[in-house]
């Protein structure tokens, strides 16, 4: 995998509790590439949680170190990226995300709930109305997400490990898709 790779980036993307910060260590490892979490880099830079940077500077100042961020792990090689959900609202942060491979952890709403009831640390949830804000969420974004260069589809009994089978078998379309077009031919 790491030959078929040549050590270029994986970004993934996905919803909120889609798993970029789980699955992302996990297919790390397995690869032998570092790991990079954009939300943990924006703590550690600004010394302060997400939350805080929400209350204090607002969703659009945000936005703004995501993308500095972004730009700053592009330019590293051999690294699994894990984004936040929203990297892929700004048309210019494709422009970084396209130096790489980026996969689409699709998992179904009722699944992101499950994880997520819990969860005070994502500004944008509404713990109240949980369901209806992740699902009005998803339909502003799917399209977007849908741009990703491989789609993983996850559901419920999915492990790390198994969904880092799954994008190991899907990787080679992508990488080499004239091996697939000519034996679909
Ligand atoms: N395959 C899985 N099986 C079971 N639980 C999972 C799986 N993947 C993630 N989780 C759990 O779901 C929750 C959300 O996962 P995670 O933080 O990795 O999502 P994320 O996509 O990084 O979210 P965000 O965009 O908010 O950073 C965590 O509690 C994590 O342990
Ligand atoms: O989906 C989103 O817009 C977000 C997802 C998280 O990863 C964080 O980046 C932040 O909570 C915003
Ligand atoms: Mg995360």
């Amino acid at each position: 995998m790491q030959k078929l790779l040549q050590g270029i980036n994986i970004f993934l993307i996905g919803m909120m509790g889609s798993g970029k910060s789980t699955v992302g260590k996990v297919l790390a490892v397995r690869l032998g590439y570092r790991f990079f979490d954009t939300d943990i880099l924006i703590e550690r830079v600004t010394q302060q949680t997400i939350n805080e940077i929400f209350v204090s500077e607002g969703e659009e100042k945000f936005r703004d170190i995501e993308t500095q961020t972004l730009a700053e792990v592009a330019s590293c090689t051999k690294s699994v990226i894990a984004t936040g959900g929203g990297i892929v609202l700004l048309p210019k942060n494709w422009s970084y995300l396209h130096h790489g491979l980026i996969i689409w952890l699709d998992v179904p709403v009722e699944l992101l709930i499950q994880r997520l009831a819990e969860d005070n640390t994502r500004p944008l949830l509404d713990q109240q109305d949980l369901s209806l804000k992740l699902q009005s969420l998803l339909e502003q974004r799917q399209e977007l997400y849908a741009q990703a260069d491989l789609r993983i589809m996850i559901t419920e009994n999915n492990t790390p490990d198994m969904i880092v089978d799954q994008i190991f078998a899907k990787i080679p379309e992508v990488v080499i898709p004239q091996l697939y077009s000519e034996n679909n031919n």
